[in-house]
């Protein structure tokens, strides 16, 4: 229905789109200089008869050209504009243009004459059901009818536009369709039929023979109101003018003026009228520019929804058993509503069954009873406002329909994204439930994973491997399409600095988007689990900042190249550790190599005032970063540097430890609303919250967690 409906919508946007020039083109002509409003029936009618020797007809038409049929003094018919105070000729009848002639064809009936029209008419309701239905959709993923017009999250682009112009272009999208239909019944003879009769008000009452332009009437109504006058064919008195008016048709007796009889608009007219003027926007500049928008955005919705609609099922068409679910001893369930939570949850599913494990896949809302399954792992996304997504939402009362077999443990990931003030709010609930369940055992505390970060997912993998001593690892490539892997070149790499601490600047071989904060992920040769580092962008180039270990193989490896040297990785990008866009103010705080990729925001600063905390062991730590904080320092991009030396001297200082010496500081920067990074070690993290959670309840008299909620706290640390 979306491929045959899609065909039909693209053929009617794109002539569409044509057809939106024809009144544009129109109007423009200088046809219609003369206001209609101060030039009546009369005077017009005088000019002409002294022109011309009869006169047949005068219109005016949407764009307000009028036009006059008339045999001249020379006995020849001829049509054309005229001014209407003058009774001059201004210019020749436009006629219509091939390629207009052609696209009102095919918008029409697609040249396919009857069955042509009806199909289209078919269609143009079939698009007013998909705005109507879209408007739906928008309202369940916003969260409630009151929030379609609330901020929108941008997740993706192409949804993102699709709910922006979604709501600029509804309104006029329906009238397009509506008025179509309409357009389609009247050509069928479906709208109720003009059954009126002119109604007759007068009979002749006076012998007396007037001037035509002596008649009242004439005298009194404007151009303004009429569409067209019919002149009486012969003198016989039968013969009457034939005015057609705005609002009602009249018969004008030729000698005595009197109105005869008259016909006013109905409704049907009325109806068809507008919808005419409405679908084709003839007469206004300003409504065929909204046409010619709409038809444009129709496009645009085309093609953005089949891109999404296919992204999401190549994401969602994989899960592959090949066991029964009674057999399974795992069974992973899967909410979501994009599509990006598959890739986890089949990651998982992957390396359980390497481990020649009994897995079963499946989707929340397929829950049922499993024979054999004593494990139970849930992925889920979240939506609306804190709702569960479209294929779980049946899950909750399934879980009450269905008794387990077995005692069963459970761990639940969270997949959502603190843009949002119900941050995985679906996965608390599911957790939640599940708890208080008799059968159920929690082996590991809810897990939220923030804008499919691979770095929160890892967090909960490393505890679920050493949970279950499994020696796992997840195919990355299913979660990071492996074509994106490429050849890296290494252009410069520092001495080992005193702590066993290196710089490594890295060239990609191909054009890759990146930004300081995203991660490189290198497998080492013989290794399957990748590690990954955070890039700093330096001069268009990767700079990496490592600690080689002892029995490090990654690290071993990469200390071991040299300039020249090639190997192979894959770029991740990592949304939520980007340097915020348009900040005035930003803290970043680091221990240890974690400055690598502060290094690279720092250098492409421009505008945004820094204040850099960095804690190393010794002065001498800090010898292979010195250069570049140095250099920023001087150019203004970084505008204060603290450090902390845990070695130095007798009594150890921690990076938490000069914070606390700022507080003022740092309560008055968060209050503003600004944001923190935090990169490097996770106990370092651990202890800078502390402080950073003592500062805000002291000061503020509110909780760290309100600036997490806000993502005004990012971090990344290992
Ligand atoms: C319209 C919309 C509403 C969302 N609402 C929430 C929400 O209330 N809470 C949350 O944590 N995440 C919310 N998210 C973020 C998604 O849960 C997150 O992007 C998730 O990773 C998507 O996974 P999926 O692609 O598997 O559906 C929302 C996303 C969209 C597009």
């Amino acid at each position: 229905m979306a491929i045959s409906s899609a065909i039909f919508i693209l053929i009617a946007a794109i002539t569409g789109i044509i057809l939106a020039f024809e009144p544009i083109s129109n109007q423009i002509k200088p046809y219609n200089y003369i206001d209609l409003e101060t030039v009546s029936i009369a005077e017009t009618i005088t000019v002409l008869q002294n022109e011309y020797d009869e006169i047949v007809s005068l219109s005016i038409d949407e764009n307000s050209f009028v036009k006059a049929s008339v045999i001249t003094k020379d006995g020849k018919s001829a049509s054309f504009y005229i001014n209407p105070k003058t009774g001059e000729k201004i210019g020749e009848l436009i006629p219509k243009k091939t390629i207009f002639e052609f696209a009102t064809n095919l918008h029409r009936s697609l040249f396919l004459k009857s069955t042509g029209r009806f199909l289209v008419g078919f269609f143009s309701f079939f698009l007013f059901l998909i705005a109507i239905t879209g408007v739906i959709l928008i309202a369940k993923r916003q969260g409630g009818f009151s929030k379609v017009f609330t901020k929108i999250i941008k997740e993706e682009v192409n949804q993102y536009y699709h709910i922006v112009f979604g709501r600029w272009f509804l309104i006029p999208i329906i009238i397009i369709t509506l008025t179509g239909v309409c357009l389609s019944l009247e050509k069928f003879s479906l709208l109720p039929k003009d059954y009126s009769k002119h109604k007759t008000l007068n009979t002749k009452t006076t012998t007396q023979k007037l001037k035509t332009t002596d008649f009242e009437i004439f005298k009194n109504i404007k151009l303004n109101q009429v569409e067209k006058i019919e002149f009486p064919f012969s003198t016989d008195e039968e013969d009457f003018f034939f005015v057609k008016l705005v609002n009602k048709e009249i018969a004008v007796h030729q000698f005595t003026g009197q109105i005869i009889s008259e016909k006013k608009q109905t409704l049907v007219n009325l109806l068809s009228n507008y919808s005419l003027f409405l679908h084709t926007g003839r007469g206004s500049i300003f409504w065929s520019l909204v046409l010619l928008l709409s038809c444009f955005a129709i496009l645009f919705f085309i093609i953005s929804g089949f891109s999404m609609t296919l992204k999401r099922r190549k994401k969602t068409d994989t899960l592959n058993n090949i066991i029964m679910k009674d057999e399974a001893e795992f069974i992973i369930l899967i909410g979501s509503e994009t599509g990006s939570t598959f890739k986890y949850a089949n990651a998982i599913y992957k390396a359980l069954i390497e481990q020649k494990k009994k897995v079963f896949i499946d989707e929340l809302d397929n829950y049922t009873s499993y024979k054999k399954a004593t494990n139970l792992l849930i992925f889920t996304a979240t939506y609306g406002d804190g709702d569960a997504p479209a294929n779980a939402n049946l899950f909750l009362k399934k879980l009450k329909e269905h008794q387990p077999i077995n005692n069963i443990n459970f761990s639940v990931v969270g997949f959502g994204s603190t843009n949002y003030p119900e941050f995985c709010k679906f996965a608390i609930l599911v957790q939640a439930n599940l708890q208080i369940h008799e059968n159920f055992t929690p082996i590991l505390p809810l897990f939220k994973v923030n804008n499919q970060s691979f770095v929160d997912f890892e967090k909960w993998f490393t505890q679920l491997k050493n949970l279950y001593k499994f020696d796992i690892y997840i195919d990355e490539s299913q979660i990071f399409n492996s074509k994106e892997k490429t050849i890296i070149k290494v252009i410069e790499k520092s001495d080992l600095n005193i702590d066993d601490t290196f710089l490594l600047k890295l060239k990609l071989k191909k054009n890759i988007k990146f930004n300081s904060g995203d991660l490189i992920s290198i497998t080492p040769k013989n290794e399957k689990t990748p590690r990954l580092y955070s890039i700093a962008k330096v001069d268009k180039h990767i700079l990496l900042s490592i600690k080689k270990h002892k029995f490090g193989v990654c690290s071993t490896f990469l200390q071991q190249l040299s300039k020249e040297n090639n190997f192979e990785a894959t770029i991740q990008e990592n949304k939520n550790f980007h340097f915020p866009k348009k900040a005035k103010e930003v803290i970043l705080i680091a221990n240890g190599t974690g400055i690598g990729p502060f290094l690279g925001m720092i250098a492409k600063n421009k505008k945004t005032k820094i204040s850099l905390f960095w804690g190393g062991r010794t002065k001498e730590s800090l010898k292979i970063y010195k250069p570049h904080i140095d250099k920023a320092l001087k150019k203004g991009s970084l505008n204060s540097f603290e450090t902390a030396f845990s070695r130095e001297s007798d009594s150890k200082i921690y990076v938490q430890n000069v914070l606390k010496k700022y507080n003022h500081f740092i309560s008055e920067f968060l209050k503003n609303g600004n944001t923190i990074l935090i990169c490097g070690s996770l106990a370092m993290q651990k202890d800078v919250e502390l402080v950073l959670q003592e500062i805000s309840e002291e000061l503020l008299e509110t909780s760290l967690e309100e600036f997490k909620q806000k993502n005004q706290i990012k971090t990344d640390c290992y």
